[in-house]
């Protein structure tokens, strides 16, 4: 979607240091060294208990047009040290103007649940691209899968009922609206009220209208008949400007006009005060009146929380708008998601070297390998049982493994081939910078994660203390990490 708001290649969409370790990396003969990479997140967002991931057709699209334009490497070519000469040289230039993307890539689709430690992608290749990857790589995946995550947390509360994203005047700016509006879709808005992501993702486009319309007018009246007038088909009156209920008793005449010329009036919005007590009085005015099937909308400030709240209140709210505290994530505006090398292949053996990062803080060790997830389904159930992380470079054998929280390493699971179904979730995207992959549509994206949350057990997916999925290492990656630990920190 980048290349289609900007103009600009987007290669240098990155951060100053991945370019100059990429020149470092280039000058100490190291550029071409195989490596991997693992981008994933260490804990939910929201204080939830899962995450949908989201982005890979962005960085699909991404990757595809990864290229240094001359343009680009001019900018480069400007760029001085201290002693005020370039910072570059030309055949470093060269070099990046010579390359395009060549790495493998696998990915967890989007719309998928995924859970702590578990590489959202694994990228594998040359390590200047792999670690020039890093910020375009998180810069996509962390805001999507925030998004998403949020939007399905509102769909959960909203249950069966329509969530329209009103955010685009509150987005963090142009991309940000429109990834937003993609992710929110993803997630499980059913509609937008942003109509370029209407045109270029297929989104359906949905609204009603503001209250400057109506305080355009002499009278609310006169407002909603005009309004019913120019738009008799597509007709939702905001009744709040001055008085709710007296709007909705005019908002009712208006219904009235509107059916005596062949038109029902679509729906009523309420966008301030108390919204279960108005619903409910605006619902009993409507069914008195025979309105029965026109909707009654409702926005303020609503996340999943006031939802929730709402139709445990009784509210009689049809669809529900929600814009700012969805797309900026109000309660938490970013995920943690981190890029982390695992492996380099030794050039004189070819052989893989364990790569670990280590922290004071046990939740920040990185892990070691060329990492792929299991997860387990009990078919009989129709639920997912647990997450197996484990290293392709040393895979467990047998039917029944262990896997362990390497947070807490007293929590373990034991999980068998024989009980469960069970399936690889990373897939290959890229080989050797070749796409192979064809990515799905929005529609069907939006319909794999109503599958995927559907095999959770209701425990994981409730706001308040979650439960805690099990997804942990495969106890032989486990221990590999601790032997790493113990060996670059024996005391
Ligand atoms: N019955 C309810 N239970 C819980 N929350 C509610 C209920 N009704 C409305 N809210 C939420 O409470 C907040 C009300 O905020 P606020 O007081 O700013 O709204 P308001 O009274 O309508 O004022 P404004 O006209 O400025 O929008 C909003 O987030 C709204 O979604
Ligand atoms: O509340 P949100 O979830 O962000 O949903 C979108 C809001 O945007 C519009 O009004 P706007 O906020 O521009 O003006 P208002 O606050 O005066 O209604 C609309 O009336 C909603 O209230
Ligand atoms: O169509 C609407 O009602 C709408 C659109 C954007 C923001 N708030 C409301």
């Amino acid at each position: 979607m980048h290349t289609r708001l900007y103009k600009e290649s987007l290669s240098l969409h990155t951060d100053f240091y991945q370019i100059t370790m990429a020149y470092a990396y280039w000058k100490s003969g190291k550029a071409e060294q195989e490596a991997i990479f693992h981008l994933y997140f260490r804990k939910h967002p929201f204080q939830g208990g899962f995450t949908i991931t989201c982005g890979l057709e962005d960085v699909i699209d991404y990757l595809q047009h990864f290229s240094f334009t001359d343009a680009d490497l001019h900018y480069l070519a400007t760029l001085t040290g201290n002693d005020g000469k370039p910072l570059f040289e030309e055949a470093f230039l060269n070099f990046l103007k010579n390359s395009c993307f060549s790495c493998d890539l696998m990915a967890v689709p989007e719309g998928s649940v995924v859970f702590p430690n578990e590489p959202l992608l694994r990228i594998q290749g040359p390590l200047w691209q792999c670690q020039i990857l890093e910020t375009p790589l998180l810069n996509i995946m962390n805001f999507q899968t925030l998004i998403a995550t949020k939007a399905a947390r509102i769909r959960l509360a909203a249950k069966e009922d329509p969530v329209l994203e009103f955010g685009l005047r509150r987005a963090q700016g142009i991309d940000g609206g429109f990834s937003a509006s993609r992710a929110a879709y993803i997630g499980g808005c059913d509609g937008t009220s942003n109509v370029l992501a209407g045109k270029l993702l297929g989104i359906p486009v949905k609204g009603t209208h503001a209250h400057s319309w109506v305080m355009s007018f002499d009278s609310e009246a006169e407002a909603f008949q005009a309004y019913a007038q120019a738009m008799p088909n597509n007709c939702i009156l905001l009744v709040d400007t001055y008085d709710t209920i007296e709007g909705v008793k005019k908002a009712i005449q208006v219904g009235q006009a509107l059916r005596a010329r062949g038109y029902e009036l679509a729906g009523i919005r309420l966008d301030s005060g108390d919204l279960a007590y108005l619903s409910i009085e605006a619902r009993k005015l409507l069914d008195d009146a025979g309105f029965h099937n026109t909707k009654i909308v409702a926005s303020n400030d609503l996340d999943e929380h006031i939802v929730e709240s709402l139709k445990q209140q009784g509210a009689r709210i049809d669809i529900w708008g929600i814009g700012t505290k969805l797309v900026t994530a109000f309660d938490q505006p970013a995920l943690g998601g981190v890029y982390k090398i695992a492996a380099l292949k030794d050039t004189q053996t070819g052989k893989w070297e364990y790569k670990i990062k280590l922290s004071e803080q046990s939740v920040k060790v990185s892990i070691p390998g060329k990492l792929q997830v299991k997860r387990f389904y009990d078919a009989s159930r129709g639920l997912y049982v647990g997450d197996m992380i484990y290293d392709e470079l040393n895979p467990p054998t047998g039917n029944s493994f262990t896997i362990v929280d390497p947070q807490d390493p007293i929590r373990r699971k034991r999980l068998s081939n024989e009980a469960f179904e069970s399936k690889d979730l990373l897939i290959p995207i890229f080989e050797k910078g070749k796409l192979i992959y064809d990515p799905p549509t929005l529609k069907s994206i939006r319909h794999h994660r109503q599958s995927e949350l559907d095999k959770l057990h209701s425990s994981i997916k409730r706001f308040v203390n979650p439960h805690l999925y099990p997804a942990g290492l495969e106890k032989s990656l486990y221990h590999l990490r601790e032997d790493l630990i113990e060996q670059l920190r024996p005391h």
